[in-house]
């Protein structure tokens, strides 16, 4: 259902004249990724449930429409995730970098994706998110323990971000427009 819905906003998108960008944004459940889409789409914090399935919105930014599409990160529900791969351009991995105990999960999950060959050439921009609470990893911390630097096919980009208050979303996206530009 998602790969229909997504042709059709494409369609629709093209028949307008606009450039489109495919974005699926993944992490963990609790990451913040529904944060995230509602404050880039309406500039507010919402009172957010745990996604079972998965939310679209186009977020307009610089000329660029980013059609994002936000899936449920519960254990039993990624297996789903590969559902949504098709003609993906952008994916964003949102981590809690106040969660240590599950940092190293994420990292799992992450190489995961990055292994499948519809990603295989997807630019990565990993949002550290939550940077807000006290026990919040630095970025270089959050780098080194998601094994970044092992990535040699994929370009790649962490920002640290707040999605509560929607600190670091827009520099996260304006390197997502410039890295898809330039590759595009
Ligand atoms: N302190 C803080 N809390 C945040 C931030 N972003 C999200 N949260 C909270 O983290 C919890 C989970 O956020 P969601 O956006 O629902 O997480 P999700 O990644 O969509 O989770 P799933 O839908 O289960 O995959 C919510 O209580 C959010 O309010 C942030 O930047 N700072
Ligand atoms: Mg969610």
């Amino acid at each position: 259902m998602g790969q229909i819905l997504a042709s059709l906003i494409d369609r629709l998108s093209q028949s307008f004249g606009q450039k489109e960008l495919r974005i699926l944004m993944l992490g963990l459940d609790a990451a913040g990724k529904t944060t995230v889409l509602y404050k880039l789409k309406l500039g507010e914090k919402v009172c957010s449930i745990p996604t079972i399935g998965f939310n679209v919105e186009t977020v307009q930014y610089k000329n660029v429409n980013f059609t994002v599409w936000d899936v449920g990160g519960q254990d039993k529900i990624r297996l789903l995730w590969k559902h949504y791969f098709s003609g993906t351009q952008g994916l964003i991995f949102v981590v809690d970098c106040a969660d240590k105990d599950r940092i190293l999960e994420a990292r799992d999950e992450l190489h995961k994706l990055l292994n499948d060959p519809e990603l295989a050439h997807v630019t990565l921009l990993v949002l550290s998110n939550k940077s807000d609470l006290p026990t919040a990893m630095s970025v270089s911390e959050v780098t080194d323990k998601l094994q970044l630097a092992s990535l040699r096919q994929t370009t790649w980009y962490i920002q640290n971000c707040c999605a509560a208050s929607g600190e670091g979303l827009y520099e996260g996206l304006d390197w997502m427009s410039q890295s898809l530009k330039t590759a595009t």
